[in-house]
């Protein structure tokens, strides 16, 4: 990204319109749910979400979040069904979260924080790479999962196990074989609606797929999530945390739901 931006006072998400003139278009992301609003639409394929073959690489520290990359030369993690035609393939995912337990998440239900959203972003394979759809109005689909304070997610914690190795900006360490299936919940039960990037460019370009389900994690593993630094190795430390976009205005927009 040429112009540099994050969540602070000076370069935060009231600031990012400046540079950024989109962020006061007409499909902004994140929003919050209002669940008697939502129209249950029988025409929703169910969610495929086939992540078996799914090849991740590794983990970064991009100075927003942390990010876990994965191979997408091939069909081998891919998203089909749901609100979306055609296949996307999995590129990426990663996670917002607050500096306490009571905020974080990006998405609200009627209101309601959660402590942690996890984003697994996939792009629209009939073109011909990410760089190439993420800018495309259906070029993304990026499923949104809560994470919701309860018992210790052990899957979540193999993730947390390789933040000492990233804890400061541009740190990258190897991550195999890693299934982001451990990181949904039972039901993939969803919202979906027309949205964006919830991080500069913006761009209008998500069909966001929001499950109704939260996973769980604990209070200990949230303070992991903030043991991560914002800033360079060598900077002043600056703690991870609060790196979430609050809800933008609907605009006339539907959120359909998948389930009564
Ligand atoms: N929160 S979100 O809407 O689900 C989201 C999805 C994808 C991305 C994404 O993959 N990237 C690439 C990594 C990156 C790093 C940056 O420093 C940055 O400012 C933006 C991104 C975005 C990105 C998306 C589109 C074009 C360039 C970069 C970011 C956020
Ligand atoms: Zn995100």
């Amino acid at each position: 990204m040429s112009h540099s931006w994050g969540y602070g006072t000076n370069d935060g998400p009231a600031k990012w319109a400046d540079h950024f003139p989109v962020a006061n278009g007409p499909r902004q992301s994140p929003i919050n749910i209002v669940s008697s609003q939502a129209q249950f639409d029988s025409s929703l394929k169910p969610l495929k979400l086939q992540y078996d073959a799914s090849t991740s690489k590794d983990i970064l520290n991009n100075g927003h979040s942390f990010q876990v990359n994965f191979l997408d030369e091939k069909d081998n993690a891919i998203l089909t069904g749901g609100p979306v035609t055609g296949t996307y393939r999995l590129k990426q995912f990663h996670c917002h979260w607050g500096a306490s337990d009571d905020k974080g998440s990006e998405h609200t239900v009627d209101g309601v924080k959660y402590p942690c959203e996890l984003h697994l972003v996939h792009w629209n394979t009939k073109y011909e790479n990410f760089g190439e759809a993420v800018s495309k109005p259906d070029g993304l689909a990026v499923v949104g999962v809560f994470l919701k304070i309860g018992s210790a997610n052990p899957r979540l914690q193999k993730v947390l196990d390789t933040f000492d190795a990233i804890k400061a900006k541009g740190q990258q360490t190897t991550f195999l074989n890693f299934d982001p299936k451990n990181l949904l919940p039972a039901s993939l039960n969803f919202w979906t609606y027309e949205g964006s990037l919830t991080t500069p460019p913006l761009y209008e370009s998500v069909t966001w797929i929001v499950l109704r389900d939260p996973i769980s994690v604990s209070s200990a593993q949230m303070a992991k999530f903030r043991s991560l630094l914002f800033s360079l190795e060598g900077e002043q430390p600056c703690r991870m945390c609060d790196n979430y976009r609050p809800p933008q205005p609907l605009k006339g927009r539907k959120v359909r739901s998948s389930f009564k």
